[in-house]
């Protein structure tokens, strides 16, 4: 891990940091490029091709029906069973608060404006299955939208090499309701769901994180389909003082770089004591990880930061926009007015940010590389559409008339002005 000092990086440093940009990205784009293009004009063909390619398994079926789900989920353990359920209440409470009617506005008497939410009716859900099988992340997706009450949920997940999928995936996809999985992952999984395939249904909006392959497919098809957020490899951002506790510091970093080489796993800290103490600890901890070669390229690719100040700590945090923030901080609450850019925040020494991976409530599929600037994580909005509504009474009509025909007249739109004019016509000689 990089050390560098806060006042020594140039802005150029700065933004080259924050730009997590990877050697081989072109190559990345390319070759989901040609995977789409092959999904596109091949379908079902390329689907079983890249299952052998990626996945090294030959399919004789590419999805998982309801009886081998049901089947399939009797396998899991009872102590997983009961940490799933868990989760699911607490996933679903937190959710199923954001649901929220609107109240209608009558912006000048007689005219009243409201939105009504409709749920997105074909939804993609993209499960990730490359190095570790992800049954949480099916509940942080499958849960909102239920809750939103999309019609018909189509789920991906790469393929086990037994040509199945995970035991705690088929369990929630039971808890769910969910009748069938696809065992697509990868681009060819996004290039499915955007375009359709005879097996695989088209969806009008494509949900879930996923490696670099998953992430730029999701970038290129948006031009066909609707997407949540660029939700990439997982990172994470502590700022820490001289409260925290350097094992807990060195062990949030270590949960988010055993997720992948690519992760990021970042420490902003006011103490250069416990910057050097934190880095021993992870040293120790690396040890007993299983997936410890993953965890220590990711480390190696992260760095720390020495601030003069916790205020200083922040502005760096706001210009690298991390996917996870956690503030290793005693002092917490005065810095929350000056968070601008997360994805979500984890407050103080006791608070993991595993929590929330799993089952504090809040949503784990979050935006990553810097977009926590401009989006928020999913929920149950991002299953849902607005549409506004608006009615006008003849006294609404009447009040608002001359403005919208005034108007209309700037824009030398005569027939936008008509629509107006021969109603309020009509209203004063109903005769006509
Ligand atoms: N941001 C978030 O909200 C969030 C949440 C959970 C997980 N994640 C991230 O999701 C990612 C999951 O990655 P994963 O790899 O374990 O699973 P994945 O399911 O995203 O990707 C696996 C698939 O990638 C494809 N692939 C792998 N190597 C390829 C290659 N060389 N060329 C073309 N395609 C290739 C294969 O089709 C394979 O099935 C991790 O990076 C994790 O950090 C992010
Ligand atoms: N940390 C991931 C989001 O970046 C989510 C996850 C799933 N399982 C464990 N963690
Ligand atoms: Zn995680």
């Amino acid at each position: 891990m990089k050390i560098y000092s806060y006042r020594d990086l140039s802005q150029q440093k700065i933004e080259e940091i924050c730009s997590r940009q990877i050697a081989d990205d072109n190559l990345v784009e390319t070759r989901v490029k040609d995977i789409i293009a092959t999904v596109k004009t091949e379908g079902d063909t390329a689907l079983l091709t890249f299952a052998s390619q990626f996945d090294k398994v030959n399919l004789e079926r590419l999805y998982i029906g309801k009886e081998e789900l049901e089947t399939l989920a009797k396998a899991i353990p009872q102590s997983v069973k009961n940490a799933i359920d868990i989760a699911y209440q607490n996933i679903y409470k937190f959710h199923e608060a954001q649901l929220q009617t609107e109240a209608k506005i009558e912006t000048m008497p007689g005219v009243n404006c409201w939105r009504e939410a409709r749920a997105i009716e074909r939804v993609g859900l993209y499960i990730p299955g490359g190095t570790a099988v992800l049954p949480s992340t099916f509940l942080m997706l499958g849960i909102p939208a239920k809750i939103a009450g999309c019609n018909e949920i189509v789920v991906c997940s790469p393929p086990q090499n037994d040509g199945k999928v995970n035991t705690y995936l088929a369990y929630v996809a039971t808890l769910l309701g969910i009748e069938k999985i696809y065992l697509v992952g990868g681009a060819q999984a996004v290039a499915a769901m955007a375009y359709g395939t005879a097996t695989l249904p088209k969806v009008s909006k494509i949900f879930g994180p996923g490696n670099r392959y998953v992430t730029e497919a999701k970038k290129q098809v948006q031009n066909i389909v609707a997407i949540d957020i660029p939700a990439g490899p997982s990172e994470v951002l502590v700022i820490a003082d001289e409260t925290a506790d350097p094992n807990f510091v060195a062990a949030d970093l270590l949960a988010q770089a055993e997720h992948g080489t690519d992760s990021q796993a970042i420490l902003v800290s006011t103490s250069q004591t416990m910057i050097n103490a934190t880095l021993a600890a992870i040293e120790q901890q690396l040890a007993n990880l299983p997936r410890k070669d993953i965890a220590t390229e990711a480390i190696a690719n992260s760095y720390a930061v020495l601030a003069e100040t916790l205020e200083e700590a922040m502005i760096f945090s706001n210009a690298y926009a991390p996917e996870h923030l956690i503030l290793a901080t005693e002092n917490f609450e005065k810095l929350i007015p000056s968070i601008v850019n997360a994805g979500s925040v984890f407050l103080g020494n006791l608070t993991p940010e595993s929590a929330g991976d799993y089952a504090s409530g809040t949503n784990h599929t979050l935006p990553t590389s810097g977009f926590a600037k401009a989006f928020s994580g999913v929920s149950v909005d991002t299953f849902l559409k607005k549409i506004t509504f608006q009615h006008l009474s003849q006294q609404g009509l009447t009040n608002i008339g001359q403005t919208v025909e005034n108007l209309a007249e700037a824009e030398g739109l005569q027939a936008h002005k008509n629509a107006i004019t021969i109603r309020l016509a009509k209203i004063k000689n109903p005769s006509i």
